[in-house]
C-alpha cells in the first residue's frame, strides 16, 4: 500500500510537517494550500525538500467553489485556478483536489456543473494537471460520492476523475458498495479518516473529530475492499482534521498516523492478497501475568497489599523487586526506578507466542523495552505503550516462567483469592486516541462503547478495550486536565467482596470513605427489590453497588498510594460493566481524601 498524508493533519509549519512525514515513513503527502501560503519557503524549495526527503507530492488541495455558479463567478474561478496551476507547476505536482461547492453554488443543475468542471479541466490540461472532484458531505447540491461520479462522467474529460473520502461517504450512512461501479482508473485519489460515531452536524464533525483508522467507528476495512475491487491502485492518504492532532507534537502524531495505516494495511491485506502488508498475527492474551507498580518507596503498597489479603511472594534474586500474590493475581513492586513516584508501570500478558506478539508491536512502531537480565533469568519481550506503560509478553504455561526467580516468599495460603478483573489507566487528553489505537492494533483488544462520567473537575471519558474472552479488560481514561497525575488502578475480582472488605478493614486498610447520601440514593433506587441486610452491610462497609438486569456488581476502593489505587470487585449473575453510575461518587470521594492529605 502506498501511503500518503494530508499536511492538514499535523501541527507546525510546512517544513516541520514534511520532515515528520518522511521520518514516520510516509511515501507521499497532500499539501494543503493554506500550509504553502503560510510558508516562507518558495514552491521550488518545498519541491526540492520533498525530493530530498523521498516524499512525493501526491495532491495539492483544496480548490473550492467551482461548479453551479453564474458565468461571471466562473470567469473569476478560472483566473483563480490559473494562479494555483502555476503554483502546482512550481511544486511539481499534477493532481488538484476540487471540492464540491458548499458556498457559492446557486444553480442546482448537473449539466452546468459538468460543463464548468469540464472547462476547468481543459484549463488544467494546458498545465498537464488532473482534477479530482470530491463530494463534501455538506456540499450545497453535490454531497454524495455517486453524484460526484455522475458529474465527472458527464463532463467526460481525460484529466477529470474523482476523489473518494471515507468521511464524506460513511458519515452520511451512504452505501459504499456503489464504489465498485466506478471505473478504478478514474478514482484519482483516496482519503481516509475514521471518526467516532456522533450525532452532530457534518461540518463540525468532520472539521474537529476525525480520527486515524482504528480509532473510531467507521468500517474502513470494508470501504477499502470496495475501493480495491473498483480497481484503484493509487495511494491511500490520511486526511484527518482533528483539534488534538493539530496542536500536539508533530513527529509523534506523524508516527501515530503511520502506525494506523500499518494496522489498516494488515487488516485489509488478507482479502486483497497483499502479502507485503501483512503483520504477524495479534496474540490474544490468555491471562494477565502480572501488574507492576514502580516507585521510590513502595513500603506503603506492601502494607496495603498485605492488608487486602495478598501474601508475600518473595524478592527477586537479583533485582530490587518484590512479588505479592492473591490466587491468580500477581503484583510486582519495583523499586529500581528511583526517579518515579508510585505508578502503575507495566503489565505482563501471557500469550501463545510472545515472540510474535513483540514482533508485531515493533512493526507497529512501538519502541522495544529492554531490562537487564542475568544468567538463567527469563527474558521477557516488551514494548512501551504510547504513555510509557510497558507491556511484557510471556509464553502461556502452567505458571509464569519468571516465577521461580522470586525467593523467600511466605508459603501461607492467601486470605484473598483474586484475579485481575480490569486495569484502568488514566491518560492525558492528548494521548487518548493513540492509546486506543495501540490497544487495538498491538494488543488485539476490541473497543466497547465510550462512557462519559461526570467528575468533580470535569468529564472523564472512558474507553474499555477488551479481549474476546474478557481475560484482558483495559479501561483507557482521559484524566481531567487539572488532576496532577493521571490516576491508575487495578481491579481485582474475588468471590466475596463483602468478606474481603471485612478482612481488609479489620487489617487496617485505608479504604475510600463513601458518603451516606450515596446509600440513601441506593435505597431510593433499589430499596424495593433489594435485601435489606445487604443494603445495610454495603453502607456499613463502604461498598458500592450496581445492577444490570439480573447482574449485580459489588465493588470497593482503597485510597490511593501515589498515583495508584486498588479496587475489589465481585460480579454476580453475569454483570458485565464497571459500575460507571458510581464513578462520580468515587471521584468526589477521592478528591476529598486528596484535599485532606
Ligand atoms: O472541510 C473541508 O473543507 C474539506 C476540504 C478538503 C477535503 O478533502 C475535505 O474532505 C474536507
Ligand atoms: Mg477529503
Amino acid at each position: 500500500m502506498r501511503t500518503s498524508i494530508a499536511t492538514v493533519c499535523l501541527s507546525g509549519g510546512l517544513v516541520e510537517k514534511l520532515e515528520s512525514c518522511a521520518a514516520a515513513g510516509f511515501d507521499g503527502v497532500e499539501i494543503m494550500d493554506a500550509d504553502l501560503v503560510a510558508a516562507v519557503e518558495s514552491p521550488e524549495e518545498i519541491r526540492a525538500l520533498c525530493a530530498r526527503l523521498g516524499l512525493t507530492i501526491d495532491m495539492y488541495q483544496p480548490f473550492r467553489d467551482v461548479e453551479g455558479v453564474t458565468d461571471d463567478e466562473f470567469q473569476d474561478t478560472l483566473r483563480r485556478a490559473e494562479a494555483k496551476f502555476t503554483v502546482m507547476d512550481r511544486l511539481g505536482t499534477d493532481l488538484m483536489l476540487v471540492c464540491s461547492n458548499v458556498g457559492t453554488a446557486s444553480i442546482d443543475d448537473d449539466a452546468l456543473a459538468a460543463e464548468q468542471l469540464g472547462a476547468l479541466a481543459d484549463l488544467a490540461a494546458t498545465h498537464g494537471i488532473r482534477l479530482a472532484y470530491e463530494a463534501l458531505a455538506w456540499g450545497r447540491y453535490v454531497n454524495d460520492y455517486r453524484h460526484a461520479w455522475d458529474i465527472v462522467r458527464r463532463a467526460d474529460r481525460p484529466n477529470l476523475g474523482t476523489c473518494l473520502d471515507s468521511f464524506h461517504i460513511l458519515s452520511r450512512g451512504d452505501d459504499p458498495s456503489g464504489i465498485e461501479q466506478i471505473d478504478g482508473e478514474r478514482i484519482y485519489f483516496v482519503q481516509l479518516a475514521d471518526a467516532p460515531v456522533l450525532d452532530m452536524d457534518l461540518l463540525s464533525w468532520s472539521r474537529h473529530h476525525r480520527l486515524f483508522p482504528g480509532e473510531g467507528g467507521f468500517d474502513l476495512i470494508g470501504l477499502l475492499g470496495h475501493i480495491d475491487r473498483a480497481g484503484y491502485r493509487g495511494p491511500i492518504s490520511l486526511e484527518v482534521f482533528n483539534d488534538t492532532f493539530r496542536q500536539t507534537d508533530v513527529s509523534r502524531t506523524a508516527a501515530h498516523a503511520r502506525r494506523s495505516l500499518t494496522w489498516l494495511a494488515d487488516r485489509t491485506s488478507e482479502a486483497e492478497h497483499r502479502a507485503q502488508d501483512r503483520l504477524p498475527a495479534a496474540q490474544q492474551a490468555r491471562g494477565i501475568d502480572f501488574v507492576e507498580i514502580a516507585g521510590q518507596d513502595l513500603a506503603p503498597v506492601d502494607e496495603l497489599l498485605s492488608q487486602l489479603g495478598f501474601s508475600f511472594g518473595g524478592r527477586h534474586r537479583s533485582k530490587d523487586v518484590r512479588l505479592w500474590e492473591a490466587g491468580d493475581a500477581r503484583l510486582i513492586l519495583n523499586e529500581q526506578r528511583r526517579s518515579e513516584s508510585c505508578v502503575l508501570s507495566a503489565i505482563g500478558l501471557s500469550v501463545d507466542d510472545a515472540a510474535t506478539a513483540s514482533a508485531r508491536g515493533e512493526l507497529l512502531g512501538a519502541p522495544p523495552v529492554f531490562r537487564r537480565t542475568y544468567a538463567g533469568e527469563h527474558e521477557l519481550r516488551a514494548v512501551a505503550a504510547p504513555d510509557g506503560t510497558e507491556v511484557y509478553w510471556s509464553d502461556a504455561g502452567a505458571e509464569p516462567a519468571w516465577l521461580p526467580e522470586f525467593v523467600g516468599g511466605s508459603l501461607a495460603a492467601t486470605p484473598l483469592r483474586a484475579v485481575v478483573d480490569h486495569i484502568n489507566i488514566g491518560h492525558p487528553w492528548q494521548e487518548f486516541d493513540e492509546a486506543v489505537l495501540f490497544a487495538g492494533a498491538v494488543l488485539g483488544l476490541t473497543p466497547e462503547p465510550v462512557e462519559e462520567v461526570p467528575g468533580p473537575v470535569g468529564l472523564v471519558r472512558s474507553q474499555v478495550m477488551r479481549s474476546a474472552d474478557d481475560v484482558v479488560r483495559l479501561a483507557i481514561n482521559v484524566a481531567p486536565p487539572t488532576s496532577p497525575e493521571p490516576p491508575r488502578h487495578v481491579a481485582l475480582a474475588c468471590d466475596d467482596v463483602l468478606a474481603a472488605t471485612r478482612h481488609a478493614k479489620a487489617a487496617g486498610a485505608a479504604l475510600l470513605p463513601v458518603p451516606a447520601n450515596y446509600y440513601d440514593d441506593l435505597e431510593a433506587r433499589f430499596g424495593g427489590t433489594m435485601d435489606r441486610a445487604l443494603l445495610d452491610e454495603l453502607r456499613a462497609l463502604g461498598v458500592f453497588y450496581d445492577r444490570q438486569g439480573a447482574g449485580e456488581f459489588l465493588h470497593v476502593y482503597t485510597q490511593a498510594v501515589g498515583g495508584v489505587f486498588f479496587e475489589l470487585v465481585e460480579r454476580r449473575g453475569g454483570y458485565d460493566g464497571y459500575g460507571a453510575p458510581n464513578a462520580p461518587v468515587r471521584l468526589g470521594a477521592q478528591r476529598r481524601v486528596a484535599a485532606h492529605r
